[in-house]
């Protein structure tokens, strides 16, 4: 028990006191204290704000900057109120967004500082989007492997200490040649094959553990690729499927760095956003696992050019095949299974790929007539 060792005389006893340590969460409820799974120094740490459950919660994003945190800082403000969504990056935030509602420094390796953000905010959910993606990762393995596994460390003990609700998500990067492809199951076999994939499915396990160990609640979806119109990706194998509506707008070409014939499971940003959401809200009961398949459509970079051709007839598509991004995408699902989102919390996308083209061209359009007209 080496954790007992460095905690005070009221948290020892009242540890002891917990009958069969070693099966029990480790966080204990007796009058407000709880141990956090870092060693503590101080008895200031026990402390834990508790609130009613009819207050908002007050959530925190990490990486809020990159592809998904600004729409969901704006969804969810909608929801619960402007000034109890704090996006944080280690970025300078654009006006737009600074100007939008809070936004804080937060560097996810740095634990005194996010302890400091947490507690002084009152934060109680926290929504962990920070990470480097996969084809970003395995240009830099050790950066990838600071972020995306020591800086979650971080995450989930000061989750853990402070009782908050924590979403991380994970991908269908999660998968290997030797998982299932088509479709891939919530559970079988997971061993990926890029530094990305291998620090999801180390968050998935170690949320999931935290939650068993110590009674942490931890959420995780497994997102396919997201495509944004107003957010742009932040280096990912997924990226062309975004890439190529900037690139039929600017010059009526576009050139793509996966084969024609490359099918993964894709995903319209509202859908994402929305099914995060909608999880962070399910009832603990309905939940039958902590790490979920969110699935919406599945397509090749020839299907979504013939679905943009339908009306934009002119565009033209060449391959160029770049073969980290092209062996990464053979290795992962192109399908996902998510049967039990949909049974146990009604998870239902809204947009297929008709759909997500029509939406895109709307906002690409709209954009474009606007900047004629500017
Ligand atoms: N976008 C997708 O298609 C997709 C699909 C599956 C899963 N996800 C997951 O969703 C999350 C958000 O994805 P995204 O597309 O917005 O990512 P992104 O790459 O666009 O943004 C990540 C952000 O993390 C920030 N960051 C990097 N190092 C940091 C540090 N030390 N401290 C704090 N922040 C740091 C970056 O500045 C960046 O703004 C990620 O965890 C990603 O793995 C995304
Ligand atoms: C799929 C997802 O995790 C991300 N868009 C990537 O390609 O890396």
């Amino acid at each position: 028990m080496p954790v007992i060792r460095t905690l005070s005389k009221v948290a020892k006893q009242a540890l002891l006191s917990t009958p069969a340590y070693g099966c029990q969460p480790l966080t204990v409820a007796a009058r407000n204290i709880s141990f956090s799974p870092r060693q503590v120094t101080s008895d200031a740490s026990f402390h834990s704000a508790s609130f009613s459950d009819t207050d908002h919660p007050r959530v925190l994003i990490t990486g809020g900057l990159g592809q998904l945190g600004v729409g969901l800082a704006k969804l969810l403000r909608k929801r619960f109120g402007k000034y109890n969504v704090i996006l944080s990056d280690i970025r300078k935030p654009p006006s737009n967004v600074f100007h939008s509602g809070p936004f804080i420094y937060a560097d996810i390796l740095d634990y005194k500082n996010l302890r400091e953000i947490v507690v002084n905010n009152r934060i109680t959910w926290l929504v962990h989007y920070s990470a480097l993606l996969s084809a970003i990762g395995e240009a830099n393995v050790s950066l990838a492997r600071a972020v995306n596994i020591t800086g979650l460390h971080n995450i989930l003990d000061i989750a853990a200490e402070h009782g908050l609700r924590l979403f991380v998500p994970s991908t269908i990067g999660a998968f290997g040649p030797t998982s299932p492809r088509n479709p891939t199951p919530d559970v079988c076999v997971q061993r990926p094959r890029t530094i990305y994939g291998v620090s999801k499915v180390h968050a998935e396990l170690m949320g999931e553990y935290y939650h068993h160990r110590y009674g942490l609640d931890f959420r995780c979806l497994r997102y396919p690729g997201i495509i944004s119109a107003d957010s742009n990706p932040g280096g990912g194998t997924t990226d062309y499927a975004v890439q190529i509506f900037h690139d039929a707008f600017k010059s009526g070409k576009f050139e793509c760095n996966l084969k024609p014939d490359t099918r993964l499971p894709m995903m319209y940003i509202d859908d994402c956003l929305r099914a995060t959401l909608e999880v962070m809200e399910a009832p603990a009961d309905t939940l039958s696992m902590r790490t979920y398949n969110i699935n919406a459509m599945s397509f090749t970079p020839e299907e979504l050019a013939q679905e943009l051709q339908k009306q934009m007839p002119e565009l033209e598509v060449t391959y160029d095949v770049d073969l980290v991004r092209q062996a990464i995408a053979d290795s992962w699902p192109m399908n996902f299974d998510d049967s039990n989102a949909r049974k146990d919390w009604s998870w239902k996308h809204d947009y297929d790929l008709p759909e997500l083209v029509q939406t895109m061209l709307n906002y690409f359009s709209t954009d474009a007539c606007l900047a004629r007209a500017n």
